[in-house]
């Protein structure tokens, strides 16, 4: 069951996490299950159709914490399984609101092999200082002493508004497997600072919202987490090379049209259940519905999506001409 040896050893930085990280879905059957059997399959479409060889698992893509600490060990262990020799680094989130079950899966990932484990501020009882999240944070990634650790900062979500910043202030010296930071907010004043005061520490910077990635690299973002690497990760790619050769029009041009797809589904209501539909449509691979309390995206939603992608060739930028942006599509 279990693919990679395990270490005793102290996290050591190896490889850095970057460039782009899809966060996995968890494929489910009609009746609510999770559907084991396609994940092999998928993690083949990620690296062949997408080029993403990063993954991070049970996530909010991947409904993790509406899965049971079984269920979650289990899909922990099959992308981790079907990932060996294709994947370069497989992420758990292991956050939780018991300690005790988070502990229990950064000790899990850590047998099973995976390459980092990632956590979210506890939203239900919740931490209300720097000082008692990071307690918080500290005795999780204690249960999983040689794995690197990240912050999943998402406070839209957990309501655990400590700012970013604030959090990674002398974070190394409480969390020695501390590795990197994944942001998912639209604060760029807080996210530039944290990359700005570590700039010596060679952290991983992940930024979490897609449609403003170019932003973030502009601030000095390392890599990025999202929903949207699942299928367009090809499409990122480019806009990442085109950062990197410095040619900041082309750059633009790549985002804008990664904006007007993203635009267009938010515009019918965007979140997980519809990344799932989305998914579905453009791998060929059923992804399911979602988990209560979410529901199964509409019908409507999902043909509006189906037309738009055919009309967009599924994204091939067809509208983009010469470097130049055309309106409209
Ligand atoms: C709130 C939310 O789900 N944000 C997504 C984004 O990828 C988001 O779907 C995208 O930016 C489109 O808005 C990720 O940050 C979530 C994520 O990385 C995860 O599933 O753990």
């Amino acid at each position: 069951m279990f693919s990679r040896p395990t270490s005793n050893s102290m996290a050591s930085p190896k490889k850095k996490l970057q460039g782009l990280v899809a966060a996995t879905i968890t494929p489910m059957t009609e009746n609510g299950e999770i559907n084991f059997s396609v994940i092999g399959q998928y993690v083949d479409y990620l690296v062949k159709e997408q080029g993403v060889k990063n993954i991070f698992v049970n996530g909010t893509t991947g409904e993790g914490l509406s899965l049971s600490v079984s269920e979650r060990r289990r899909v922990a262990e099959e992308w981790v399984t079907k990932g060996k020799d294709k994947l370069d680094q497989v992420v758990i989130h292991v956050g939780a609101l018991s300690l005790k079950e988070s502990q229990e899966l950064a000790q899990h990932a850590a047998e099973i092999g995976a390459d980092g484990i990632a956590v979210i501020a506890p939203f239900f009882l919740k931490p209300w200082t720097k000082d008692v999240l990071i307690n918080f944070l500290k005795e999780v990634a204690a249960a999983a002493p040689a794995l690197p650790f990240y912050y999943y900062h998402i406070p839209a979500l957990t309501g655990v508004k400590i700012r970013a910043e604030e959090l990674l202030d002398g974070i190394q010296d409480k969390i020695p497997t501390f590795q990197g930071l994944k942001f998912s907010d639209t604060d760029l004043l807080d996210f530039g600072q944290c990359v700005d005061q570590h700039r010596q520490q060679q952290f991983a910077f992940l930024f979490g919202v897609d449609e403003q990635l170019l932003s973030a690299l502009v601030m000095g973002a390392t890599g990025a987490v999202g929903s949207t690497y699942n299928y367009l990760g090809k499409k990122t790619s480019q806009m990442l090379e085109a950062f990197e050769r410095k040619d900041f029009s082309l750059a633009l041009n790549y985002q804008f049209c990664i904006q007007r797809f993203i635009n267009f589904v938010v515009k019918l209501g965007f979140g997980v259940s519809q990344t799932k539909a989305i998914m579905t449509l453009v791998s060929g691979i059923p992804m399911g519905p979602p988990r209560l309390p979410l529901q199964k995206a509409s019908r409507e939603f999902t043909d509006s999506v189906e037309a738009k992608l055919k009309s967009l060739d599924f994204l091939s930028f067809t509208d983009l001409k010469d470097g130049k942006l055309e309106a409209g599509s």
